[in-house]
């Protein structure tokens, strides 16, 4: 299993800063990471490596788009070429651009294609610590993005304290420590941050595998996948998935309507869409949700 990191944050918080030391974390450990790396801009950062001392280090990444926006298709399609060309490697960092949304970008780490291959550690967001003193002046969109953003974390790197006065920077961190009571916190200047803390600490994802179903269990998002062995009844199925609480966000997946033809069955934002498949794939199911560990499937969906 891969363990992956999502390295969110607003636009120019210290994201890639930060990365670079848990590539070098990660090495120092003898760990094989790669890096998938989505840029708002066209900028090509040279080859598919990155640089560090002691070597290079795969990287994909996505120009002019946005995990979140472009769809999780080509996403899904450059962590599984990630997955396929370096076999070797055991932890993969994901840098989201800053205009992206933390659970829209998990779309394509949750993906039934990565459902045995992937394990989700956690969102590691970066926050500017002088733009959320000053988050009053971002337009109201951007404050909804900015905050969704730390509300989704499941580790706080509290990034530019250089930048503010003593004063100011105790009054931010008891704030920030108030939204997110539960979740780690630490303030940094350039990122630098013992990174085995975030190690360790988002170690305590919990997985469980019983019967064919897997629950990653993380503080806020949760995912939780299932085998659907048995073909569905398409609208006994689709009753159930409306009937979810809204904490379910999204489900995705490929279920089977009778012996033969296999669909891929998408949920987000109450609509439900249905693509025959052509592929040969595996009959999962994937949830992602703020308490989704305790759906189970009822016999009812079934054909
Ligand atoms: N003053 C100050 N500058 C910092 C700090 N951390 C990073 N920077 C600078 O902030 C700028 C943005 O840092 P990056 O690590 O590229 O931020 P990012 O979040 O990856 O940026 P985008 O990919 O554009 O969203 C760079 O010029 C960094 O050198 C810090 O703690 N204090």
């Amino acid at each position: 299993m891969v363990d992956v990191y999502l390295v969110s944050g607003f636009l120019g918080s210290g994201k890639t800063t930060l990365l670079m030391r848990l590539l070098q974390q990660a090495k120092e450990e003898g760990k094989k990471p790669a890096v998938f790396m989505n840029e708002f801009g066209d900028t090509n950062i040279d080859g598919q490596m990155i640089e560090t001392k002691d070597g290079a280090i795969p990287m994909r990444e996505m120009l002019n788009g946005c995990i979140c926006c472009t769809g999780s298709e080509q996403s899904e399609a450059e962590i599984q070429t990630i997955l396929v060309e370096h076999p070797d490697v055991d932890v993969l960092f994901i840098e989201t651009t800053g205009a992206a949304h933390p659970v829209e970008a998990l779309d394509a780490v949750f993906s039934p294609l990565f459902a045995d291959q992937i394990t989700f550690k956690g969102i590691i967001t970066v926050v500017d610590l002088q733009r959320f003193a000053a988050r009053d002046r971002m337009s109201p969109q951007m404050q909804v993005l900015f905050m969704e953003q730390i509300r989704h974390a499941n580790f706080i790197v509290a990034n530019k304290m250089d930048t503010l006065t003593d004063s100011e920077l105790a009054s931010v961190m008891i704030h920030l420590a108030q939204l997110l009571p539960n979740v780690p916190l630490v303030q940094t200047t350039d990122a630098k941050v013992n990174v085995r803390d975030i190690f360790d600490s988002l170690q305590q994802t919990v997985e469980v595998a019983s019967y064919g179903e897997t629950e990653h269990v993380h503080h806020h998002l949760q995912s939780k996948s299932f085998i659907v062995e048995r073909p569905v009844h398409r609208e006994r199925f689709e009753e159930w998935i409306q009937q979810l609480p809204d904490s379910v966000y999204r489900m995705k997946g490929y279920v089977r309507l009778d012996e033969i033809r296999t669909y891929s069955v998408q949920y987000a934002y109450g609509m439900i869409q249905w693509l025959p498949e052509m592929m040969k794939m595996k009959p999962v199911l994937v949830f992602i949700g703020d308490h989704v560990q305790a759906l189970d499937i009822p016999e009812s969906i079934y054909a």
